[in-house]
């Protein structure tokens, strides 16, 4: 029974056969009641236990200094509370002697090491002081920078002076010795990260990034989200909620979540990559209105999403795009990638098996990747591209609820002309349970490359309100992750697992890692 430690120990007052067997921590309470015999056992997996130290160890404490008994140890563990939010719970056991537990936090700590290998010790922290509502700073000092002592982990944090530095830092300077990278603020600033982690990763691969023809390949470091920024879209897609706390845990268990990433093209030269939503027409005139009433703060979005609503714009286009592979896999086939996802794990493998077949054949991707393609041309409200399901506050489930998060597909969504009144019905749909999808003049696609060319929309003075605001311009611009593209015609290509952060997608189901056995 080399595998197993176990003892009595008290735990609340109660006594408890504690046994640490395997992949699992598991106590029993000692009952006197001869009717059951053996009272309800409660278990959890080692995974998901931060630390475990000597004395009582309060985690508020500046120094984490054992405050008393000798008898005692203190096991800090991951507990679900509600939906994804997780917390940090600590469990404080008694011993018969100081010397038994010694051996319960070796024998822990040993377990931890054994099937916690991806756990990182060394992280850089970027973090922006104007993301979101301005607390990136506050809420790395008082919440994360602690959590991350108790668990051993060192964090090297930088706090940005300008747009852009994270992702300079990351592109000039020495990584050696870290194992990720972590923001405090909100889907910008992962961008930034994004884009300088995969920029520098081509670099050192002496793959040509700026080519469309490009195989891009994926950095092994991770990078991990602090939620503080004004949506979050990215934490709430692959984490469920962006709650700091729950994004710290994910980072301390060291967990792992490879995401697609959109490379977008303009006369085959990269502008842009994205993993949220890219949009043109009505997301891109929100964003481009928005921005000459920065004063407002966030509620900017809210007002010029009401004037584009009210506007009623559309534009012409053609869409060409190639589909996604798995015929078994689309936008309306009312599945959810969640943790453990089937079809992105197939993915993994397919990933695995083709850069086994590039390799031996000495083949280009495109020579095993070739397929049809499909056009639409018309008159578009909206149309929008999305690799996840873009989830945030205001939409739980989403642009494209079904997207999954690492199958190597984006879904494509186009909102072909409409009155406002069916647009308007199109985008509350998304607040509630309703398809947003089931509507004639809504069509989405699961595809893995796109070509959109814009062609010059006569301007017409629409209506009354058309007429209060402003002539319709020809062509709109795109809103890329949040940025703004000046290009009307762009081309995109979705790169299969390009990037890992440090989650473990939305659990889907579970409700507690604590269970009675
Ligand atoms: N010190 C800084 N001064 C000005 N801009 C900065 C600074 N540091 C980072 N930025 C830029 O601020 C932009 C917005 O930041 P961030 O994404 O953190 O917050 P947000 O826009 O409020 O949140 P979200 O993107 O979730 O809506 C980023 O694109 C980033 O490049």
């Amino acid at each position: 029974m080399g595998d197993t430690f176990q003892s009595l120990l008290r735990l609340k007052k109660k006594s408890y056969q504690v046994c640490l067997q395997g992949k699992y921590l598991r106590w029993t309470e000692e009952t006197q009641d001869l009717a059951s015999r053996i009272g309800q056992s409660v278990c959890f997996p080692v995974t998901e236990i931060v630390c475990a130290q000597m004395g009582r160890v309060e985690t508020l404490t500046p120094s984490f200094g054992p405050l008393a008994g000798v008898n005692q140890f203190t096991v800090f563990h991951v507990k679900r509370v509600k939906r994804e939010k997780w917390i940090l719970e600590t469990l404080l056991f008694t011993a018969q002697n100081s010397e038994l537990c010694h051996q319960w936090v070796e024998a822990l700590q040993r377990k931890i090491q054994q099937y916690g290998g991806n756990r990182p010790r060394n992280l850089l922290v970027f973090i922006n002081p104007i993301g979101g509502r301005g607390q990136a700073r506050k809420v790395f000092q008082t919440q994360i920078a602690p959590l991350f002592e108790l668990a051993g982990i060192k964090s090297t944090v930088i706090e940005t002076t300008r747009a852009n530095q994270a992702r300079d830092h990351i592109l000039e300077k020495n990584l050696q010795g870290l194992d990720g990278l972590l923001c405090v603020g909100g889907d910008g600033m992962f961008s930034e990260l994004m884009h300088g982690l995969i920029g520098r990763t081509q670099k050192e691969t002496g793959i040509l990034e700026n080519c469309a023809d490009s195989a891009l390949v994926p950095s092994s470091l991770r990078i991990g989200i602090i939620p503080a920024g004004s949506t979050d879209c990215i934490c709430f897609a692959t984490v469920g909620t962006n709650d700091p706390i729950t994004s710290a845990l994910h980072i301390i268990v060291g967990d792992t979540q490879p995401v697609d990433v959109c490379a977008v093209y303009h006369a085959r030269t990269l502008l842009k990559y994205s993993v949220s939503l890219i949009g043109y027409g009505f997301y891109g005139d929100v964003l481009a209105d928005s921005d000459q009433y920065r004063w407002m703060g966030p509620c900017r979005y809210n007002y010029s999403g009401f004037k584009m609503v009210l506007l009623n714009r559309s534009y012409e286009g053609a869409v060409e795009f190639q589909l996604a592979e798995n015929p078994q896999s689309s936008p309306r086939d009312q599945t959810r990638c969640r943790t453990g996802c089937l079809v992105c794990s197939e993915s993994s493998e397919r990933l695995k098996e083709e850069s086994e077949e590039l390799k031996d054949k000495n083949l280009k991707h495109e020579d095993i990747h070739d397929s049809e393609w499909h056009t639409v041309e018309g008159t578009f409200v909206a149309v929008n591209i999305t690799c996840m399901c873009s989830a945030c506050s205001k939409s739980p489930d989403g642009l494209s609820p079904t997207a999954h998060l690492a199958d190597g597909t984006a879904d494509l969504i186009l909102v072909k002309k409409c009155s406002m009144l069916q647009f308007l019905k199109h985008l509350i749909r998304h607040t509630n349970q309703k398809d947003q999808f089931d509507l004639p003049f809504v069509e989405v696609y699961r595809i893995k490359a796109l070509k959109f060319t814009a062609r010059k929309t006569v301007s017409i003075k629409k209506g009354f309100f058309g007429r209060l605001f402003s002539n319709q311009p020809p062509h709109s611009c795109w809103n890329c992750d949040g940025e703004i593209l000046h290009y009307p015609s762009i081309s995109i290509k979705v790169h299969c697992q390009l990037v890992n952060l440090f989650a473990r997608g939305i659990e889907g189901g579970q409700s507690s890692s604590l269970f009675t056995c």
